[in-house]
Formats: C-alpha cells, structure tokens, sequence
C-alpha cells in the first residue's frame, strides 16, 4: 500500500485499510468544536490556564516530510508544559502545521463547522509517566493522556513576527525529505498568545496514521495571525509527488460518548 497521505489514493478515506482505528475508534481526532446546543462544550470553571516553559530552541532541525513540515528541537531541550487539564509534566516534542490550499479550509479542528486557513500543533508527552520515557514509547503505551496537543488556528492578517523565521525557512525544504538545521534560536513562546486561558479540551488521537487514541487534545480559542504570504509559503512546499502539500487537514471525526471542556463560558 503506498504510504499514506492526502490525495484521493491515499487521503484520511483508505487510512483504515492500514490503520483500522481510523473507523472502529471511538476517541478520534479532530473533532468539530461545538459551542451551542446538545453536544456542545461545557464550561469547565476547575481548568486553569496552560502554563509552558519554552527557553529558545538553540538546536534543531526543520523538515518537510511530505505531509507536513516540522520543526524538532535537539534531545537536550528542556521545554515543558503543565496546568490546564492536565496532572502531569509534559516535554516537548516538535511543532509542525496543517493547511488548506486557500483561506476557507486547512485547520483540523473546527468551529461550529467553520475551519480556519491552518492549525499549529505543538507535541509534547508526559514525562512523568513510570511506563515509558520517550515520545514514540509514549505513542506505542496505549495510555490515555501518554501525549498532550496543543492547537492553535492561524488566521490571515498582519504578518507574524515571531513566526517569521519559520515561514522564511519554508523554501528552503520544499523538496519532500529535505531538512535544515534551524539556523540560531527560535523563540516558539513569542508566537503564543500572552495568556493560555481560553481553550477547548478533550481526549483524542492522533490526526495521522497510527491514529493512537493516547492524545490530550488542548485547542485555544484565540487564533494567531499570519500574513497572506506567509500562508502562500506553505502552500509552496511539495509532498514529494511533484505537487504541492495543499491540504493535510483529516476531516472531523465523530465525538461518540465524549464531552468537550471548556475554559471560558
Ligand atoms: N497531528 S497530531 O498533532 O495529532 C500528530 C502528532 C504526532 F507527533 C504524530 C502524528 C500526529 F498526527
Ligand atoms: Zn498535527
């Protein structure tokens, strides 16, 4: 089977022949984020703000790998996260994107049905845990909250600083495979918003094979802008088949008997 991916050979709809979680799991990921009605979020007033320890990356690599682009900071990074929902300490992993091929489509999660032109993730996994003491440990334990996602949307308006230095680097990897060594520090605590209180949170998976239901999913209200160029930039970069990644956004799945928290009423 060929490696998967988001055209229509190999796109979110034949995941399960690989992958058969991607139909019988009933904590998938993302999910429309729903804000009245029924099934809608219930404000949580016991979740805190999200608290991250993020020193600059001095160390780290930047990769396209054919599905999205990702930042990876070196093993020696200290970064951290904890509060919100969650019980334990959290170590960062990576960062990488989703984006549409216009403004209207790209996030994963949703907004009462309304998708924003992208979606951040920042990975992390409990490193607290006596079952494992690695991120891909954390993937294979099957425990519950073993990772913790962040997810922030990007809107298109003025341009981002802070994120510039990424969204600059993106030429540099358009070719599927390619990496570069991030050239001097980057400073991912700038791109946040000043305060971490607003979010969504629920359990989830994976938004990729193998879709392993372990997530913590935390999705901040607060959009982050990014310029009109800078969501072209992303939508130059090629996944490895001649074309460029246009669209590495899963559909939302179905909530089953889960509740989303909120932080906020
Ligand atoms: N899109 S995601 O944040 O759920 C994700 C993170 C990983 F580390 C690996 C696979 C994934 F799909
Ligand atoms: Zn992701």
């Amino acid at each position: 089977m060929a490696p998967w991916g988001y055209s229509k050979e190999n796109g979110p709809a034949t995941w399960h022949k690989d992958c058969p979680i991607a139909n019988t799991g009933v904590r998938q990921s993302p999910i429309d984020l729903i804000t009245t009605g029924q099934t809608c979020a219930k404000y949580d007033s016991n979740l805190k703000p999200v608290i991250v320890s993020y020193p600059a990356f001095s160390e780290a690599t930047f990769l396209n790998n054919g599905h999205s682009v990702q930042f990876q900071p070196s093993a020696g990074n200290l970064s951290e996260l904890s509060g919100g929902p969650l019980t334990k300490k959290y170590k960062f992993e990576q960062f990488h994107f989703h984006w549409g091929n216009n403004d209207s489509e790209g996030s994963e999660h949703r907004v009462n049905g309304k998708m924003y032109p992208a979606e951040l993730h920042l990975v992390h996994w409990n490193s607290e845990s006596p079952n494992f003491s690695s991120f891909q440990e954390a993937v294979g334990s099957n425990d519950p909250h073993a990772l913790c996602v962040l997810g922030f949307f990007l809107k298109v308006g003025a341009e981002n600083a802070s994120l510039k230095p990424i969204t600059d680097l993106l030429s540099k990897v358009k070719n599927a495979g390619s990496s570069v060594s991030f050239p001097g520090k980057f400073d991912l605590k700038a791109v946040l918003p000043e305060t971490l209180t607003d979010y969504y949170t629920y359990d989830g998976s994976l938004t990729t094979p193998p879709l392993a239901e372990c997530v913590k999913w935390i999705v901040f209200k607060e959009p982050i802008e990014v310029s009109t160029a800078q969501m072209e930039a992303f939508r130059a970069v090629d996944d490895g088949h001649g074309k460029p990644i246009t669209g590495n956004y899963r559909p939302p799945c179905p909530l089953h008997t889960r509740t989303v928290a909120a932080s906020f009423k």
